[in-house]
């Protein structure tokens, strides 16, 4: 099998020499990236300690055809990308492009794009910045982590500035991520990005976890939690609107950073009779997107008719941007659960919704 020419995996995970993880590195190379992490303890593998890295990834591979109930999710160490959440039915939550989706230096077509420095277009960088085309490494040895979970199930990546980007935002910077499951399968990201500049000086960034959830049919999803709020819609020039009282539905494009959001949304599947909960913190705004018909046929990786299928629910900082001085730090977080319908009965009601918190 061939290896990714793009890619020297030695230089990925610290630690790791390449050599002895041949096997290791063509799987991955192959697209199967896949930090499958459970409730094994996935982030204490050693990588200096060759074999165990090794033997430790197969088995989880092993482990979770043979667990019936588990949830399980995928990381990609290109973007730091979360590409897969699946509950303990083995249904997918996320959304992933029917078209090829891994053709580095191309970001991944669904799943948990992190857009930093930038959102968007809004600034001088490529669309949503550079992280979601880098390789990020996992961090063998986080800092302590200051949010208490009860998540035994993580695994931690981490990407500093390159000599590319150096380039191109001329900053140093440590972007550390943890991607966990809850007990009750809930999908949790936390970011931390902290300025290393050794020049005295700030950086300002915008971010955004692209989060690209599965739906049954586009037609028949709601969004609660955005209901009367402003909104900046980049389908006519970032103007800004008011949200109308009801909850959103959709029947066209929709572009849209909805601004100082309640810290949660719902979105109803009503066809799947199941209720994405998103949870967030330190992430003011949310964007919503899709493409619809029109547009998903002229976006090269996704299908023509994927757009039924997606919806980007995003926990972003887009209005105003963070500025850290060297030393400081930043932290964003974003959770979602899946539940039936029925815990919502239709109202965002937190107690209900997190009965399993
Ligand atoms: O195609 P991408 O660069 O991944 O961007 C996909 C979409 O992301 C965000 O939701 C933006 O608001 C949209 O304007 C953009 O089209």
């Amino acid at each position: 099998m061939p290896r990714c020419p793009n890619f020297d995996f030695s230089k990925q995970i610290h630690g790791l020499k390449i050599k002895n993880f041949a096997s290791l590195s063509t799987c991955i190379c192959m697209k199967k990236i896949s930090f499958l992490v459970f409730f094994l303890s996935c982030h204490k593998l050693k990588c200096k300690k060759k074999c165990i890295y090794k033997s430790t990834l197969s088995g989880v591979i092993e482990l979770s055809k043979k667990l019936f109930r588990m949830s399980t999710n995928k990381v990609y160490l290109y973007g730091g990308q979360v590409t897969s959440w699946k509950n303990e039915y083995r249904e997918e939550l996320l959304f992933l492009s029917s078209k090829e989706t891994f053709r580095p230096p191309k970001p991944i077509r669904g799943g948990i794009p992190i857009c930093f420095p930038q959102f968007r277009n809004l600034g001088t960088l490529e669309q949503h910045g550079f992280a979601r085309t880098q390789f990020w490494s996992v961090d063998p040895d986080p800092p302590p982590f200051p949010i208490t979970t009860s998540s035994r199930a993580f695994v931690d990546l981490i990407l500093r500035n390159s000599k590319d980007d150096v380039k191109i935002w001329p900053h140093r910077y440590e972007f550390r991520l943890r991607v966990a499951l809850g007990p009750g399968g809930d999908l949790m990201l936390t970011s931390r990005i902290r300025n290393t500049n050794t020049n005295g000086k700030p950086f300002t960034f915008t971010f955004a976890y692209h989060t690209y959830l599965a739906v049954t049919d586009i037609s028949e999803v709601r969004v609660e939690g955005l209901e009367t709020l402003d909104y900046l819609d980049n389908l006519q020039n970032r103007q800004r609107f008011t949200e109308q009282g009801d909850a959103l539905t959709f029947e066209s494009e929709v572009d849209k950073v909805y601004l100082s959001t309640p810290t949660k949304i719902a979105i109803i599947d009503h066809e799947r009779k199941r209720t994405f909960v998103v949870r967030k913190d330190g992430l003011p705004d949310a964007a919503v997107w899709n493409p619809w018909d029109k547009k998903a046929k002229a976006i090269a990786d996704l299908g023509d008719d994927d757009y039924k299928h997606m919806l980007c629910v995003e926990a972003a900082c887009v209005e105003k941007p963070i500025t850290l001085k060297p030393g400081e730090e930043w932290r964003g977080r974003q959770e979602i659960s899946a539940v039936p319908s029925s815990y919502c009965s239709g109202q965002l009601d937190p107690k209900k919704i997190f009965l399993r918190y």
